[in-house]
């Protein structure tokens, strides 16, 4: 029997509506509405479609929406002036700097990325990269939790796949997504619950030895790779529940990191790529662009 296909899309929708409601209220308790700021440093083709995405989502949650766009000649002197002016804009409740920066090659002028996330207000940080959110979140006391492992997490627990006591094989050590998965789902509790979390995690990377099979001992295996289709078939055990983060084009195709249509045979469940994780990602920035417009409200 083919896997089930997990509805990233629909659940997305579901939780857009959730905060788009959330919105509403919080507005009509006499706050202004909250504003995502967006910086997109360059003309990559792909953060533009992102940063378009998340407009368009934020104009249906009630989310006002600013984008700054600078040129990819920007110093990192013009785009920490630019954060800086942010950080002090009462209006800009959420403030993300779209990655990656141009590279020299793109134009870029070789901005430290580190120097530019750190210098985002904590209390602003929608995206969760700065050290005192990621800290927050290692101690199991988070504030804002990164959009996308936090859009697994939902899933997981909206199409009730429990976590706890599994095996979970996260491949991808990345800070915006492999690293904090791996932390969510070992911690005693999520935000869904501790049926999301209590994994016994294992971070796999490009240095793992024998990769197939750290893969197949997983129960539930995410992928966060950016290689299109390595996840092959013989890599998953029969029954697994597949996460694929990968977006990859490919001659103008979309695809995963997942080999789909042999995953899709040895799976129990399997997320799509488009359709899957992609759009969850976006649903929890809204989310957290109204906690940051809350916390800010509430003067903390
Ligand atoms: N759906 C969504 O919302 C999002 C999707 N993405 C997508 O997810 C993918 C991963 O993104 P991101 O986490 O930023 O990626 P990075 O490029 O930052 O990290 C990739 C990771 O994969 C590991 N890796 C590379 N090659 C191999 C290999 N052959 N075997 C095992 N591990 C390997 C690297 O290992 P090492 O550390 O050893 O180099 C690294 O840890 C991309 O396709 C990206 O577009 C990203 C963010 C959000
Ligand atoms: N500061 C920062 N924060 C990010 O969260 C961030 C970033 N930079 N840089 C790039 C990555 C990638 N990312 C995605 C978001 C949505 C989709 C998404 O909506 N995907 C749709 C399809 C989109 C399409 O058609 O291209 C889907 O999978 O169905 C994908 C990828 C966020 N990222």
């Amino acid at each position: 029997m083919p896997a089930t296909r997990l509805d990233g899309k629909k659940i997305a929708a579901e939780i857009r509506s959730e905060v788009a409601a959330d919105v509403e209220s919080f507005v009509a308790a006499g706050n202004a509405p909250p504003q995502l700021a967006a910086i997109l440093v360059g003309d990559d083709p792909a953060s533009q479609v992102y940063v378009r995405n998340k407009e368009r989502a934020c104009e249906k949650a009630g989310i006002a929406s600013r984008l700054d766009r600078l040129p990819a000649s920007t110093t990192q002197a013009e785009l920490l002036a630019k954060v800086a002016e942010l950080n002090a804009d009462p209006a800009a409740s959420g403030i993300l700097v779209q990655l990656p920066l141009p590279s020299p090659e793109a134009g870029g002028t070789g901005i430290d990325e580190r120097a530019v996330l750190d210098a985002i207000d904590p209390i602003k940080d929608v995206d969760a990269f700065s050290p005192v959110n990621v800290g927050l979140l290692m101690q199991g006391r988070p504030r804002f939790l990164p959009c996308t492992p936090h859009g697994i997490v939902q899933l997981l627990s909206r199409t009730n796949i429990s976590t706890s006591g599994k095996h979970v094989v996260v491949v991808g050590r990345s800070d915006i997504v492999g690293k904090p998965m791996a932390m969510m789902l070992a911690q005693k509790d999520s935000t869904c619950g501790p049926e999301t979390a209590n994994a016994t995690v294992t971070l796999a990377h490009s240095r793992t030895q024998d990769l197939a099979e750290v893969c197949r001992s997983a129960d539930i295996l995410i992928a966060a790779v950016g290689r299109p289709e390595m996840i092959r078939g013989e890599m998953i055990r029969e029954g697994a529940v597949v996460i694929d983060v990968g977006i990859n084009r490919v001659d103008d195709r979309l695809v995963g990191d997942v080999a789909f249509a042999e995953a899709e045979n040895v799976a129990s469940a399997i997320t799509p790529v488009p359709g899957g994780v992609g759009p969850l990602t976006i649903a929890m920035l809204l989310h957290n662009t109204l906690m940051a417009a809350k916390m800010q409200a509430a003067g903390n």
